[in-house]
């Protein structure tokens, strides 16, 4: 598999992009014209330079307006790529892409395209080089690889191909399947880029949301399997306009990058039978079963607050650890870790985060596969060394850095609780209901949802679900939730723009993204809202305006009605079920507590309460900030 990344898709000048680009495991780069110019080496240098990276130069390009001008602007045109080829033999690239003319003064006629470029072949073998021939979604007569490829075909020269870019067949909704009519050996190029559903005009929607293919919703993967079916098995190379990119991190962007072709290609590979394209072989994307833990990094009187909150919501401290300072919580299938150690990972987060969850563990089908294909997929694997006793967990940083582990039953691993720890006596059964972990919620700078999403939804089998608006009395928060198709695991991302949002303000607290909140679920809300409240539990307080709205918008029972307001459970139903939810009091920088019932087939998370979840929040935190426990 050769991949190849165009120069545009990320920040920074061209030295850093070529550093970042080299890192992250890609062996080919295009070189977009703009960066060539701007960068003071001369085309031989420049040429060098990116061989010195390891890194060959797959693609010169955009070459404009070439093809359908008549009589003096055709003759400047030729001699305009005249030029071109030769800074291209400089450089040391034998492929130009010339994307379809929006020239105001192109005659169009698939005849007279193909008659300027059989000359311009003839003109490049002399020098050694190919034109590629890429339709561009906006071209004047050009816009659909159907019709480029019909100029190419006849234009009948070894030296003229074709480019195919996902996004101008897929923006314009081509059938990626009339790919597969196309010989694999006339197309000379391949460019991959995915973009969110917008619907805008198609110029401005390629040259600012483009995205990583599997961060969007265009079908780049039924595209891949097209081109690999003719046979094509060349460069597959990213070319990613987008405005958030250009300002991110060029080494985060690259991993990015490089993590969604494996991945595609992956998925290609399995569904495509026959590949030319050699795919490097992955286990398929992990089928989560559950969150196994979450383990909090805390200590002293934030570690007994802590403590006492959960036994408040009827966790029993079930289990000590052999030889750490570790607390084993327990309720119905959940696992609550509190981890004091003063050396060692869980040390590091606390001193970074203060009282943080530092450790999320995974129930999945193979843990030793999860982490196989977790480092093919450019994550960073994580291990710490074992004591006596101890098992050794396969585990993984996460993108914010937190660390994840694999636990699965085949292997043993699940024993775990058995073997490392020792019990205290009490049980986990009874409590207040609580059954399992309903969903983990990560907070994020926005910049970084997508690269969030990519992680697990690359290496999971995990789905997003359409991006969600959150109204923050002080800014906006995008929400996207990620989950398993059997609902076993689910995440919710939470992008904040500012940080005086409750989101935002948490990521300052914290220095970085992280887990905010956790919710349990409970199969009978309101006996777990009453056996709470007995065991000293504060819910986070509603207002009564907002009782009424719900008696306005839904047909309660002023019995129902009484009971939620009396616990302060919020409510949302659709067309297939209803929601019940309740939260805990902000904690530990603006951490926090949700216990949710699910009923029917609901498979949201309530957006429609966010708001006065949200204001509620932020009149307990109050104008002094965020309490620590
Ligand atoms: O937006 C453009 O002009 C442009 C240029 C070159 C490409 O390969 C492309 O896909 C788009
Ligand atoms: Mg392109």
């Amino acid at each position: 598999m050769k991949t190849s990344i165009a120069t545009v898709s990320i920040s920074g000048n061209l030295r850093e992009k070529l550093a970042a680009i080299a890192k992250a495991g890609f062996t080919g780069i295009e070189i977009f014209e703009q960066d060539f110019i701007a960068d003071e080496g001369t085309p031989r240098e420049i040429g060098n330079m990116i061989r010195d990276h390891g890194l060959e130069i797959t693609l010169f390009q955009p070459f404009r307006d070439f093809e359908g001008l008549p009589g003096g602007l055709r003759e400047k045109a030729f001699d305009r790529a005249k030029h071109k080829f030769d800074t291209m033999v400089e450089l040391g690239t034998d492929l130009v892409l010339m994307c379809s003319s929006c020239h105001p003064e192109a005659l169009g006629g698939i005849d007279r395209a193909a008659d300027d470029f059989a000359e311009l072949g003839a003109i490049a073998a002399e020098r050694g080089v190919r034109v590629g021939y890429e339709a561009l979604a906006w071209g004047r007569h050009v816009n659909d690889h159907r019709d480029a490829w019909e100029v190419v075909r006849r234009a009948d020269h070894p030296n003229i191909g074709l480019i195919l870019d996902s996004f101008h067949t897929l923006a314009r909704k081509i059938d990626p399947e009339t790919i597969r009519r196309i010989p694999g050996d006339k197309i000379f190029f391949v460019q991959l880029a995915d973009a969110p559903l917008i619907d805008m005009d198609l110029l401005y929607w390629s040259r600012h949301f483009r995205n990583m293919p599997g961060e969007g919703d265009l079908r780049v993967a039924d595209f891949m399997r097209a081109v690999a079916a003719t046979g094509y098995d060349d460069w597959i190379s990213l070319e990613i306009f987008n405005d958030q990119f250009r300002g991110g991190s060029a080494e985060g962007l690259s991993r990015d990058g490089y993590r969604s072709l494996v991945a595609l290609m992956d998925e290609v590979a399995k569904t495509e039978p026959g590949l030319a394209i050699g795919v490097p072989k992955l286990p398929d994307p992990v089928r989560v079963e559950g969150v196994a833990f979450i383990e909090f990094a805390t200590r002293g009187k934030e570690a007994e607050a802590l403590a006492g909150l959960l036994a408040a919501m009827g966790f029993a401290h079930v289990g000590d650890h052999i030889s750490k300072k570790l607390a084993l919580w327990q309720q119905g299938e959940i696992r609550v870790v509190l981890n004091g150690e003063e050396t060692g990972y869980a040390d590091t987060a606390y001193t970074l985060h203060g009282t943080s969850i530092c450790d999320v563990g995974l129930q999945v089908s193979s843990a030793a596969d999860t982490v196989t294909r977790a480092e093919a997929l450019a994550a960073t694997p994580f291990s710490q060394p074992v004591g006596p006793g101890e098992l050794e967990i396969p585990a993984i940083r996460s993108v914010g850095g937190s660390v994840m582990h694999f636990i699965d039953a085949a292997s043993g691993l699940a024993d775990v609780w058995d073997v490392e720890f020792t019990g205290t006596g009490e049980t986990a059964s009874g409590g207040a209901g609580l059954t399992r972990i309903d969903h983990v919620a990560e907070t994020m700078n926005y910049d970084e949802m997508l690269s969030w999403a990519l992680f697990y939804t690359s290496i999971f089998d995990m789905n997003r679900a359409p991006m969600v608006d959150v109204i923050d009395p002080d800014g906006l928060v995008r929400s996207r939730a990620i989950r398993t198709p059997d609902g076993a695991m689910r995440i919710t991302l939470n992008g904040a723009e500012t940080h005086r949002t409750l989101a935002g303000s948490f990521l300052a607290e914290s220095f970085g993204g992280a887990v905010q909140h956790v919710a349990f679920s409970t199969d009978d809300i309101f006996a777990t809202a009453a056996r709470m409240a007995e065991a000293g539990f504060r819910p986070l307080p509603m207002t009564g305006n907002y009782y009424d709205d719900l008696a306005a918008r839904f047909t309660l029972s002023d019995e129902r009605l009484a009971e939620m307001k009396a616990h302060h459970i919020l409510y949302d139903e659709d067309a297939s079920g209803a929601f019940y939810q309740f939260y805990g009091r902000p904690f530990a920088g603006g951490l926090f507590f949700e216990v949710v019932q699910r009923e029917g087939g609901y498979e949201g998370y309530g957006a429609p309460n966010a708001p006065f979840r949200i204001a509620a929040q932020k009149r307990i935190i109050g104008p002094k900030g965020m309490p620590r426990l």
